[in-house]
């Protein structure tokens, strides 16, 4: 048996050809919706992910704003540059790439940012509207995964999800989604401090890897028909991208994201949603 593939960039282009269309609607009130990143530093891999979500914006029809500063630069440079993005017209939302260099105060900085402009769902704010059930941003990861799993018609009603990790981005938040009314699952969630993973793992009918530990999802731990998400962007010594799960798992699973064509596409373009929608709630 082969599990059936979660195809991420085929989802992420369905997405996108219907935010076109919303973005035409938006452009014909007088409304362009605009996307901003600041990128702080040179590392090769997060220019790359920024050129990428301008690259996404285009095709569109998203303005794009690109702010970068040196490795130097100051954590007052850097607030200045979010001060501005905040009021700037012409952004309706924006991210500023992460990490930020060391000795700068990510939370400091996050927090100056416009809760009406966050385009990552991860402000404090939107955390907590969606810990409240208020509408706003969601998180781009956990949300893309859920419309992945949606798109590809596999149950989450009713299922046991085992979240395997507890970093911002994704294991933290992703609970607080699948536990809502409208999607019902029941969440077991694992991280470093989990006594028996694999006891954890068989029995889950999803499963979330969200751990950044090459290959610690294993064939023998996944429930026969299960859905397993590959989260994980570890490098090899070559720089290939090695995920989560051990590629033994698609001879077990039913349904299984490839990683790269999974799971990224999908956050980019839930990155693009939340621009959209920021745009529409702005403009009433
Ligand atoms: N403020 C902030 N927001 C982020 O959302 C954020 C961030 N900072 N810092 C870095 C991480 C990483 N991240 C990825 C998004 C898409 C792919 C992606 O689309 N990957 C492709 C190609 C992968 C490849 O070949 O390199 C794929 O999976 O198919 C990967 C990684 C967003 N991040």
């Amino acid at each position: 048996m082969s599990a059936q593939i979660l195809d991420g960039k085929a989802t992420a282009a369905a997405i996108k050809s219907e935010l076109a269309v919303r973005v035409e609607a938006l452009k014909a009130r007088g409304v362009t919706p605009g996307l901003g990143t600041l990128l702080v530093g040179d590392d090769p891999g997060s220019r790359w992910y920024v050129n990428g979500k301008h690259r996404d914006c285009a095709q569109v029809g998203i303005a794009s704003i690109q702010r970068e500063l040196p490795d130097t630069a100051t954590q007052e440079e850097i607030e200045a540059v979010v001060r501005e993005l905040n009021d700037n017209p012409d952004c309706t939302g924006y991210i500023v790439q992460l990490p930020l260099p060391k000795g700068i105060d990510t939370n400091r900085v996050l927090e100056l940012m416009d809760p009406a402009k966050d385009a990552d769902g991860l402000h404090p704010v939107s955390l907590g509207r969606l810990v409240l059930g208020i509408e706003g941003p969601l998180p781009c990861t956990p949300y893309g995964i859920i419309q992945l799993l949606r798109h590809h018609g596999v149950t989450i009603n009713g299922a046991h999800v085992v979240v395997v990790g507890r970093g911002i981005t994704v294991g933290r938040s992703i609970p607080l989604l699948l536990t809502r009314k409208s999607e019902n699952a029941t969440v077991t969630q694992c991280h470093t401090g989990t006594r028996d993973l694999a006891a954890q793992l068989k029995q889950a009918d999803i499963v979330v890897a969200a751990a950044g530990v090459p290959h610690i999802i294993k064939p023998e731990d996944v429930k026969p028909g299960a859905a397993v998400l590959d989260v994980g962007v570890s490098r090899d010594e070559h720089g290939k991208i090695v995920g989560d799960v051990h590629p033994g798992v698609a001879e077990v699973a039913a349904w299984i994201s490839p990683n790269p064509g999974g799971v990224g596409p999908m956050t980019r373009a839930q990155l693009l949603v939340n621009v959209v929608e920021a745009a529409e709630r702005a403009a009433g």
